[in-house]
């Protein structure tokens, strides 16, 4: 599913009139009626109906939505919040077509009269602003958002919910917020963002029938479940513990034992066929009897954290390192050494991202693939830019830092993102906020440390780790757990319900 700019969204558009042949006017048609066989089964045939459109093909779609109810026996009104002259093209012929079939368009007077049909409504649909909004909502439209979003009535926005930007970068909006929103075609950016995602509600795509297109800008893309099972590889029978490949985690300090034994269990968890765990005598010794399917590699310390020394990494085909290895400046020396002796793929979280910091000049120069892992914060620690800039762009910032410095970048959180130093960005699907709490990180990179260590495409096996930990925590969420209860160690074991239905 390919994630959209309103620019990519537009140039689609154009392709399928232009080289395809298909008429605005049949697009049109096909969103209205595809986002009504949406919404037929969370709409009642007793309850009635407000369409309010605006002046662009959103509201153009709100006409065929109207039509398409209407004429199936709904309690329909629309009202058309600019003077009639503002209708034009595509939507003008469908405002012609609802007039056709006895439809009434009731024009925009003032804000009391919408107020006064938003309280008889028990269904509102937002077709006032799609993804041809510029600049801040004028009036009348900012006061109906606004209203629009006081009444109890069910709302559903056509494509986006109007206001809401459709790329990244916009920090001050007022939007509807919906609570169904059928989107176009392509979702569109803002949906993975964290100060817009909560305006769309629920959502679904519709199908409307556009050109496939191959967009110069790079692949952008949401992963699926029906994407994991295509690119997951099956184990076959014939397979021995070799074969899933060998995998070292270097991490843990007297302090921190916990985040290492997560990390090793997580992998084992994963499918990995050997894992071994790098630490110091007192964190072995502590987490051995949590984790005995695991071997170890004892590593030289120095007041309870890791010190520099040589590792001999010859046999392991993937390697993490960081969690909860602690800060001093020893253990950043020999984190710093290995990323840059190392000739294996090499996952970097927490402290190790704070370790290599200051040297992701020698990082770029890596010959095997180099995975970092952050969350908003880290990644603020990495690059200097705020965590509030991080959000509002985080697809371009990610983009920009995993191509400058050669890396896979996973950037953390609700909407996962992973870029390929291409610049190739999928987006994860799956996760819930039970998963902000500690230990999480440690999770996951035993996940993805077992996806690597399997033959995939490191992107894809990056992104099916992403899914699969997030499904685990939401098919938990959806049992016998809650977002608050939720722990990390809950998210190991309820990966064997995830690897059961892929
Ligand atoms: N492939 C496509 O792109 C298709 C798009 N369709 C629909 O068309 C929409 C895009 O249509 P348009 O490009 O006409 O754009 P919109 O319908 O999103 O908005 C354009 C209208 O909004 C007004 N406007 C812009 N910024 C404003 C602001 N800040 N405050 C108040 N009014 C503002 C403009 O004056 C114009 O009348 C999509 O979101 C989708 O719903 C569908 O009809 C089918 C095909
Ligand atoms: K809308």
């Amino acid at each position: 599913m390919q994630i959209v700019t309103a620019k990519e969204m537009y140039e689609i558009d154009r392709l399928t009139i232009e080289k395809g042949g298909v008429d605005g006017k049949l697009l049109m048609e096909n969103a209205g009626r595809s986002i009504v066989n949406h919404m037929l089964p969370i709409i009642d045939r007793t309850k009635s109906i407000l369409v309010l459109v605006g002046g662009g093909n959103n509201g153009g779609d709100g006409f065929v939505i109207a039509r398409t109810l209407l004429t199936d026996g709904y309690d329909v009104l629309v009202v058309q919040l600019v003077p009639d002259y503002k209708i034009k093209g595509e939507a003008a012929y469908h405002k012609q077509l609802w007039l056709n079939f006895g439809g009434i368009v009731h024009v925009f007077q003032d804000t009391s009269m919408i107020r006064r049909y938003l309280l008889d409504a028990d269904i509102v649909v937002d077709a006032m602003l799609g993804i041809g909004i510029s600049g801040e909502v004028r009036q009348p439209l900012k006061d109906v958002i606004g209203l629009v979003n006081q009444v109890e009535a069910l709302t559903i926005s056509v494509d986006i919910p109007s206001g809401l930007p459709a790329d990244e970068g916009e920090s001050h909006f007022e939007a509807v917020v919906a609570d169904y929103t059928f989107i176009v075609e392509h979702p569109k950016m803002s949906l993975f963002l964290e100060s817009c995602s909560p305006f769309y509600g629920k959502w679904e795509v519709v199908k409307i029938g556009l050109f496939h297109s191959n967009l110069s800008s790079g692949s952008r893309i949401a992963w699926r479940e029906r994407d994991v099972k295509r690119t997951l590889p099956k184990r076959s029978r014939n397979s021995h513990k070799g074969t899933h490949g060998r995998g070292l985690v270097i991490g843990g300090s007297s302090t921190m034992p916990g985040s290492i034994a997560m990390t090793l269990k997580a992998a084992l968890r994963s499918g990995a066929g050997l894992i071994t765990g790098g630490t110091i005598n007192e964190v072995f010794s502590s987490i051995a009897s949590h984790c005995v399917e695991a071997t170890y590699l004892p590593l030289l310390g120095k007041a309870g954290a890791m010190t520099t020394q040589p590792v001999d990494v010859s046999m392991y085909n993937a390697i993490a390192i960081g969690m909860g290895m602690g800060r001093n400046e020893e253990t950043a020396a020999f984190t710093r050494q290995l990323v840059k002796d190392v000739t294996k793929p090499i996952l970097i979280d927490a402290d190790g991202l704070h370790h290599i910091k200051d040297d992701l000049a020698s990082i770029s120069q890596r010959k095997q693939p180099t995975i970092l892992t952050p969350h908003p914060g880290e990644m603020a620690m990495l690059t200097g830019i705020s965590v509030r800039e991080i959000l509002l762009h985080p697809f371009e910032v990610s983009k920009q830092f995993a191509y400058e410095h050669n890396v896979y970048l996973v950037l953390k959180g609700p909407h996962t993102i992973i870029t390929d130093p291409n610049g190739n960005q999928l987006v994860n699907t799956t996760g819930n906020q039970g998963l902000a709490k500690g230990g999480s990180g440690d999770v996951l990179s035993g996940v993805l440390l077992a996806m690597i260590m399997q033959e995939q495409s490191m992107i894809e096996a990056l992104a099916n780790g992403c899914f699969i930990h997030g499904k685990s925590a939401d098919l938990l969420i959806s049992s016998h757990r809650s977002t608050e209860d939720l722990l990390a160690t809950d998210v190991i074991d309820g990966l064997a319900s995830v690897f059961r239905t892929l």
